[in-house]
């Protein structure tokens, strides 16, 4: 349980779930970390905690580099209990420590852990907090994701501790962005902005531009590894995925009871692939909603199928529908179909689902039973003809 330096005085000290394959829905194939940080200066700081079943461990860290009694502030930069579970634990071994943190995060603090009379101090944008031979300057980054959310910039040190953004699950030994394979790193990252940060884009865009005015050597987030050789690489992406860039690509989303369904999509497919635009298939039995969200956030076009099941939709798809708007990603092409028997609701209630994201939706596609080749013939050159018109 070793603490892992990260500049003179700075030593990472959370502690790694390997075995954490289900984040509040979010499928996290890689495990995860919860990122504490120690600064041992004058006042002695730590930044963020981790998930109550893992304080044991932390303790054992923090331990054998300072006496936890001794912590003067410690930095709640996020309310979500992966990084304030073990607060309460904390402030009862550092009984003279002072919580620093938002207004938002003082009160979503005192509204989880109730009944608890900590010194707190409340940080405003572009506050300082001296430490001794450090500072520590707050930025508030609310609904980013939540509205207690803050980074703490070390400013001496030029290190950002910036919680849940540019994080990622990821468990590994490995602390630092060089010492793994760049491109895992990425993907992860993506995920977890498209499920986590996602509705939130236009004030990411804000914080990136006026993080943009700071230097920075290290990028110090709450889960994942750290940012230090590669900054400019997660930056750029970010600044990609706020600015809401896709490449041509189509998703063709859907699942199907006896294949009907995915008869359509394949003729989707074809089209799709006829006007030069590549197409991933992704049945919905067999892909989970949090790697589904994550194609979708370079992707121009959406497909969503659905036969319809008791009036109605398959649950997977109208799980995805209901996640998707949630995440509501902006100015997408959409397109509903299905297969159907009698009624045929499935593909109304997918295209009423896509118009409440605000796409712009192609014609819808709904054929009884199991389509022919003529029709599938003309679901294709329809559907070319649409994409055509789209340029
Ligand atoms: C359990 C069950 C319930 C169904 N309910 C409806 C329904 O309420 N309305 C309707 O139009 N079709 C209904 N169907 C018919 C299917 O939508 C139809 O068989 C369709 O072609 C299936 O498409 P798929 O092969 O993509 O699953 C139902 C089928 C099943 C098996």
């Amino acid at each position: 349980m070793k603490p892992i330096p990260l500049k003179e005085g700075i030593y990472w000290v959370g502690e790694v779930d390997w075995d954490l394959r289900n984040f509040h829905g979010y499928s996290t194939n890689r495990g995860s970390t919860y990122n504490s940080y120690l600064v041992i200066d004058e006042k002695i700081t730590l930044i963020d905690g981790v998930r109550p079943y893992l304080f044991d461990k932390m303790m054992q860290r923090l331990s054998s580099l300072i006496d936890p009694a001794s912590i003067q502030y410690v930095i709640a930069n996020h309310v979500e209990m992966d990084h304030s579970g073990s607060l309460p634990l904390i402030m009862d071994i550092a009984k003279n420590a002072t919580i620093v943190t938002s207004l938002n995060g003082q009160k979503g603090l005192l509204a989880h852990y109730k009944g608890n009379d900590w010194n707190m101090k409340v940080v405003q944008t572009d506050e300082e907090v001296n430490i001794g031979k450090r500072t520590f300057r707050f930025f508030l980054t609310p609904m980013v994701h939540w509205p207690d959310n803050m980074a703490s910039y070390l400013v001496e040190d030029k290190i950002l501790f910036s919680n849940d953004a540019f994080g990622q699950h990821i468990a590994s030994h490995e602390r630092f962005d060089d010492e793994l394979y760049l491109g895992a790193v990425i993907e992860e990252a993506k995920k977890y902005y498209a499920n986590i940060v996602l509705p939130y884009s236009m004030l990411v865009k804000k914080t990136i531009e006026k993080l943009s005015h700071i230097p920075i050597d290290m990028i110090a987030p709450g889960h994942g590894i750290v940012w230090r050789s590669h900054i400019k690489n997660i930056i750029d992406e970010y600044n990609k995925w706020a600015a809401n860039q896709t490449k041509n690509k189509c998703l063709i989303i859907y699942d199907t009871m006896w294949k009907s369904t995915e008869k359509i999509a394949h003729a989707l497919q074809n089209a799709f692939n006829h006007g030069g635009i590549s197409t991933k298939m992704i049945n919905l039995r067999y892909n989970h909603l949090s790697d589904v969200v994550t194609d979708v956030l370079d992707a121009r076009f959406i497909c969503v199928g659905s036969p319809t099941l008791n009036s109605n939709l398959l649950p997977t798809v109208s799980a995805f529908l209901t996640y998707l708007k949630g995440l509501s990603p902006k100015d997408r092409i959409g397109l509903a179909f299905g297969s159907y028997g009698w009624g045929g609701q499935s593909v109304s209630h997918v295209e009423d689902a896509l118009k409440e994201c605000g796409f712009d939706l192609l014609e819808s596609i709904k054929i009884q039973y199991i389509p022919d080749e003529t029709q599938l013939q003309e679901i294709y050159e329809k559907t070319k003809q649409e994409i055509a018109k789209r340029g």
